[in-house]
């Protein structure tokens, strides 16, 4: 059947499915030499002429899948299946997670794909199935970076039993790899039933509450969250969604999460850190405007989010935080003066980046502990506001405002997750959170809650 959309790769260039095949051919060459070492980690990688790797995805089903495209667009990971699944039950096992990721990758050119929830603590309810933290080694990768296209394998076992199981698999896997085929015909989704977590009355009830909070001098800020739930009248194609989002969403971080049949999935214009070798950059991105309907009224709208008391207040706070996070952990700290815009298809963000050098034997661990929650979506005092979101937000965030991204020994980077849904076959669960300072008002918050909503539903029905 015909779908009307581009095949996995472009039909313009006949020879590629060849030199695919021989791509695969070559790392099964590779793969069938391997002999077990002891807690060594195997990877083979090769050239491979350019790919969607979210057509890739959609064309196999071989979980976990997971996607990441990092904001510059300086690396793309498409993974299919895991050679090693790493989880942490709380907070106090991150460091131990991030410790076996670094000594299971050593010196290969290997990523390990995850996040952490909100809260350092597994999901509950519809979270369930995500732990405090999860990250998978792919066993099957394509990778896109400034180097080109890459296919690779990576093959990890604690025994020479399961170091032959994997192999196995491993090998089936890669024979069953599809590159020229189109991917399945998938019907156009519709919403048949959108539910509310949170109304405006119960919305301006919340905000009320934390603005008195504030006027009590306890706390200066915290992020409201709110849930949406569709249910949709057909399984939800997660990578055409993610890919239809991802093109609305070019400086974005995009990425997707498979879990025991459910998906995490979304595009978010905020970095955590990155780190390459001893550089790290963080930043704070907050304060909303919507976009204009003309280019007079974007600038406008431009100078309202540059000058407004409110708006400066509520970047500021996140700014102020992540400047004192970084500052034990870094020798030099290098921040433009002023803060700039980031401009989203839809609304506007205030943004600071910051940048620096770390002190040796400051890791991941470090900065992942300390910068997230950031004050973007938790609040200021941060325990405050933590209390302050679990006692009334009606439903669990799990990952939601948690964090996504890639590690490794040379290369970390995190996106805050925010922009992002829960998915599970007909059923699609969208959040937003909004900053309260002093001079919120419900109104503007519930139109912002809304306008954050947007994209995400405009990629669901297309
Ligand atoms: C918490 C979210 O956005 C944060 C990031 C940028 C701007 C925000 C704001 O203006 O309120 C939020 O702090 C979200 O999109 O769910
Ligand atoms: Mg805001």
């Amino acid at each position: 059947m015909d779908s009307g959309r581009p095949p996995v790769t472009s039909r313009d260039t006949p020879a590629q499915g060849t030199a695919h095949d021989r791509a695969v051919a070559d790392l099964l060459g590779r793969i069938k030499n391997w002999q077990f070492r002891d807690g060594t980690l195997l990877r083979a990688s090769v050239p491979l002429p350019p790919v969607d790797p979210l057509l890739w995805l959609q064309a196999h089903e071989q979980p976990p899948r997971c996607y990441w495209r990092n904001r510059d667009h300086t690396l793309t990971l498409a993974g299919l299946g895991s050679a090693c699944t790493l989880e942490a039950r709380s907070e106090a096992h991150y460091a131990a997670v991030l410790h076996r990721i670094n000594t299971l990758i050593g010196d290969e050119d290997a990523f390990f794909v995850g996040g952490v929830s909100f809260d350092g603590r597994p999901g509950r309810e519809a979270w369930a199935r995500f732990p405090a933290a999860l990250f998978v080694l792919p066993a099957i990768e394509l990778r896109q970076d400034e180097a080109g296209c890459r296919l690779a394998v990576n093959l990890w076992a604690e025994s020479q039993q399961a170091f032959m199981r994997e192999k196995t698999r491993l090998i089936t896997a890669l024979c069953q790899l599809r590159f020229d085929a189109d991917p399945p015909w998938e019907p156009p989704v519709r919403i048949s039933r959108r539910e509310d977590h949170m109304d405006f009355p119960a919305c301006a009830e919340h905000i009320g509450a934390i603005l008195e909070r504030i006027a009590g001098g306890s706390l200066r800020k915290a992020v409201l969250a709110r849930r949406v739930q569709l249910h949709l009248d057909t399984p939800l194609p997660v990578f055409t969604t993610l890919r239809r989002l991802r093109a609305g969403s070019t400086d974005s971080f995009c990425f997707a999460l498979e879990r025991d049949g459910q998906f995490y999935m979304g595009c978010s214009p905020e970095r955590l850190f990155s780190r390459i070798d001893r550089h790290v950059c963080t930043e704070s991105l907050a304060g909303t405007v919507r976009r204009g309907e003309t280019p007079e009224e974007d600038r406008r709208l431009e100078r309202l989010l540059l000058d407004d008391p409110k708006l400066v207040h509520e970047h500021e706070l996140v700014t102020r935080y992540v400047h004192d996070q970084i500052a034990p952990w870094v020798t030099r700290a290098e921040t433009p003066e002023h803060a700039g815009v980031v401009k989203l298809d839809r609304i506007q963000h205030r943004y600071l980046p910051l940048c620096g050098t770390l002190r040796p034997g400051v890791m991941d661990e470090q900065l992942l502990r300390t910068l997230h929650p950031t004050p973007a979506v938790c609040g200021f005092p941060r325990r405050e506001a933590r209390e302050l979101i679990l006692e009334r937000e009606p439903v669990p965030r799990g990952w939601y405002s948690g964090t996504v991204g890639v590690v490794s020994p040379r290369h970390s980077e995190f996106a805050v997750a925010i922009r992002s849904a829960l998915v599970e076959g007909n059923r699609m669960m969208l959040y937003s959170g909004v900053g309260i300072v002093d001079g919120s008002r419900p109104e503007a918050e519930w139109n912002e809650l809304e306008a954050k909503l947007e994209t995400l539903l405009c990629a669901v029905e297309n």
